[in-house]
């Protein structure tokens, strides 16, 4: 093993100044392995979304050090000038709701990533072919968002994650929107999906049902950041 896929040191985070601010996140460490998925647990307003928009390099950090893959992203300041390049090609994101291109099919909203980034008409297609075999969804691949399931919307949003091969996937609350079912085998692919493309996932959840499947969690208090044990419950076959 090569190291984390991803490695936070020190991160802080403070909105506003003066008698207004609000210290978001506190010296906050983690870090997370290839292929693994840690679940990020907290109550409403402990820092959870501010970590996960300083870590997708959406909002900055006031101070602390981000390593992505070796790579230092942040370290009193992000390393990279173009962060939209970074944040496409590096990191992928899951959110809530899918937040699928209505006017495209499920092949063409997995597609537009490596399109953007570079990739021919034919290399994106077979990409966006790959994920859905293996999200099991081909049989809807040409089926239009308002066509597809609430499940069936949220596994394409997931092969739109995988799409570029980003070394770490943030979803936040991915299963909020499903039933307990859809929520369960949603957290299994992502298992597989991390163990099979060797990608860290931070997994953002309020789900009690979910929690368990997690081996190792991080749960945040009023920005103050811990680590816990998890349950590392298997997923029971043939659901
Ligand atoms: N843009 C902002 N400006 C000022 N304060 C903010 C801003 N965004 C978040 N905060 C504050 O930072 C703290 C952490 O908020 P954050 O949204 O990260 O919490 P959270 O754990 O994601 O909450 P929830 O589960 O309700 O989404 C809260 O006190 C919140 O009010």
């Amino acid at each position: 093993m090569t190291g984390p896929a991803i490695q936070v040191e020190n991160l802080s985070k403070t909105y506003g100044k003066g008698a207004s601010a609000v210290q978001a996140l506190k010296d906050a460490s983690m870090y997370v392995q290839p292929a693994e998925v840690v679940g990020l647990l907290g109550p409403s307003g402990s820092g959870k979304t501010t970590l996960l928009q300083c870590l997708g390099a959406i909002i900055d950090p006031s101070g602390g050090r981000i390593t992505l893959g070796g790579d230092t992203l942040f370290d009193s300041g992000w390393q990279y000038s173009d962060r939209r390049t970074l944040r496409r090609d590096r990191i992928g994101f899951i959110f809530q709701r899918p937040y699928l291109i209505p006017f495209m099919d499920a092949t063409e909203n997995i597609a537009i990533l490596p399109m953007l980034q570079g990739q021919t008409n034919h290399q994106a297609y077979d990409r966006a072919n790959e994920l859905l075999d293996i999200l099991d969804i081909t049989d809807r691949a040409a089926a239009r968002i308002e066509e597809l399931s609430g499940g069936e919307q949220q596994r394409v949003a997931i092969a739109r994650a995988l799409a570029n091969r980003p070394s770490i996937i943030l979803a936040d609350e991915p299963t909020a929107p499903l039933d307990s079912h859809r929520a369960m085998s949603v957290m299994q692919l992502l298992h597989e999906m991390a163990a099979e493309s060797n990608t860290a996932i931070i997994v953002v959840t309020h789900d009690e049902n979910i929690i368990p499947v997690f081996k190792r969690l991080y749960r945040l208090r009023d920005g103050v950041l811990h680590e816990e044990a998890g349950e590392g419950r298997p997923f029971s076959t043939g659901t």
